[in-house]
């Protein structure tokens, strides 16, 4: 499965100096492993200290607030974030009051047992709040190969990125289709803020 959102690494004229924050919640590990998928497709774009996920419950802040890129994602509770991933959001409340984050690049993803799950209503959530933020919301530009558990995209999400967990381990579930649509996301992203990285900012 080709997991590099265009054919291969994109060739920029510099070094880019972009970085990226994946910024999760995860009780039992699934929603960690989606997030590290994510991690590894930007690592294909940009350096290992470039791009990493951070935890919520270990957040280092200096290294959001200087990130170009902040990825949100969260397990789905009751058609919702979780309750310790809303409140990280509000915790953001000066930063949304002194407009820190403003300008900066936003992505989601939400992870779910259901097939469904209502995770649209938690991309939903996280996107308002990346517009409260006055952030620039990159979505999943990708065409499911089909429905099958291999499939990239196979639960046809644009806004971000969906992926289901069973019953089971994080290194068996989410599956491989799941896995590979993260690695294309994260991989994408770093394409999309390294093509869009400001001139004067190139190293
Ligand atoms: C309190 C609670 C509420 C849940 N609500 C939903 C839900 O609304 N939709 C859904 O598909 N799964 C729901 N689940 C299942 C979780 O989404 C699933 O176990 C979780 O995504 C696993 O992620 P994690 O291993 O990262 O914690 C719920 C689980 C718990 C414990």
């Amino acid at each position: 499965m080709n997991t590099t959102s265009e054919s291969s690494k994109i060739s920029p004229d510099s070094t880019p100096n972009v970085s990226i924050a994946v910024i999760f919640h995860s009780n039992y590990g699934h929603t960690k492993r989606v997030a590290e998928a994510i991690v590894q497709g930007a690592h294909q774009q940009l350096p290992e200290a470039q791009a990493k996920a951070v935890d919520i419950h270990d957040i280092d802040w200096d290294y959001l607030d200087q990130a170009d890129l902040l990825v949100f994602g969260s397990a789905v509770y009751m058609g919702s974030v979780t309750a310790e991933f809303k409140t990280f959001m509000d915790e953001t409340s000066k930063r949304w009051y002194n407009r820190t984050w403003e300008g900066k690049w936003a992505a989601a993803f939400a992870n779910s047992g259901g097939l469904s799950g209502d995770k649209l209503a938690v991309l939903q959530q996280i996107s308002l709040y990346a517009m409260q933020h006055g952030m620039n919301w990159i979505g999943l530009p990708l065409m499911p190969t089909g429905h099958e558990a291999h499939d990239l995209n196979r639960l046809s999400s644009f806004l971000g990125l969906m992926t289901q967990s069973l019953d089971g381990p994080p290194e068996e579930t989410p599956g491989k289709g799941d896995i590979d649509t993260a690695i294309w996301f994260g991989d994408h992203l770093a394409k999309t803020i390294i093509k869009h990285q400001p001139a004067d900012s190139k190293r």
